[in-house]
């Protein structure tokens, strides 16, 4: 059975929580958070999420983590049969990942701590989003799925990419981001009211008090450093 590391506070977890959970794929959790040598033997990176597959195998790095899934249990599909398809969905995950999530992300410690963030590092955020909303209203169908017709790889993914954008746009940017994008706002209302969004989201609030004093402490230890 495949093990996930992690916790559910983290939106990449959820990614691959929520790939799971679709896949209909048996799997356990494991909570280890970031900063820990257990972490470190199953993510070279110390970062968030892992799996630990059948075979003893472990990967980190969600999108590795998601082509591995979907070739391995390919019995419920969530990338199209086309190459090209394919290519569209990864697509809008990668920009994504990196012109909304990545950016957003910068922000987060400023989230957690409750602080402002200063204002020159807030402009370099906004610059990047700004690129990357158009490059999104490209890309994004919301026909009513994410890249089309079909439920796909990129809507858990976007999914999960939007609550960083949304949490750090409204309180470090005084900026509805998603809001920018037509259509993005009804597509994730949809996939917060599916059963696996449900689940997932009331298995993260249930985990925030432990994961809150897990990252009070984190802050605790730097500033004493
Ligand atoms: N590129 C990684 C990013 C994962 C990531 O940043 N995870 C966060 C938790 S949401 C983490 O582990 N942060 C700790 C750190 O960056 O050291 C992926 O796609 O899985």
């Amino acid at each position: 059975m495949i093990t996930l590391h992690g916790f559910a506070a983290s939106n990449y977890y959820n990614i691959i929580k929520h790939t799971l959970l679709y896949k209909e794929i048996p799997f356990q959790e494991n909570l280890i958070f970031t900063g820990s040598d257990e972490l470190l033997a199953v993510s070279p990176m110390g970062k968030v999420p892992a799996i630990t597959a059948a075979d003893g195998i472990s990967l980190s790095e969600s999108s590795v983590i998601c082509d591995f899934i979907e070739e391995t249990y390919p019995a419920i599909p969530l990338y199209p049969e086309s190459a090209t398809e394919r290519a569209a969905v990864r697509q809008i995950m990668k920009i994504a990942e990196l012109y909304f999530e990545l950016p957003s992300r910068r922000l987060i410690s400023y989230v957690f701590s409750g602080t402002d963030a200063p204002d020159a590092l807030k402009q370099e955020v906004r610059q990047v989003l700004a690129r990357g909303i158009p490059a999104l209203n490209r890309l994004c169908h919301f026909s009513p799925w994410i890249a089309g017709k079909e439920f796909t790889m990129a809507d858990i993914y976007v999914h999960y990419v939007n609550a960083i954008v949304n949490v750090v746009g409204s309180t470090q940017l005084d900026w509805d981001v998603l809001a920018e994008i037509p259509g993005m706002k009804e597509w994730s209302k949809t996939m917060r009211q599916s059963d696996i969004g449900q689940k997932i989201e009331a298995d993260r609030v249930a985990s925030m008090p432990k994961f809150m004093t897990h990252v009070k402490a984190q802050i605790q230890a730097t500033q004493s450093k």
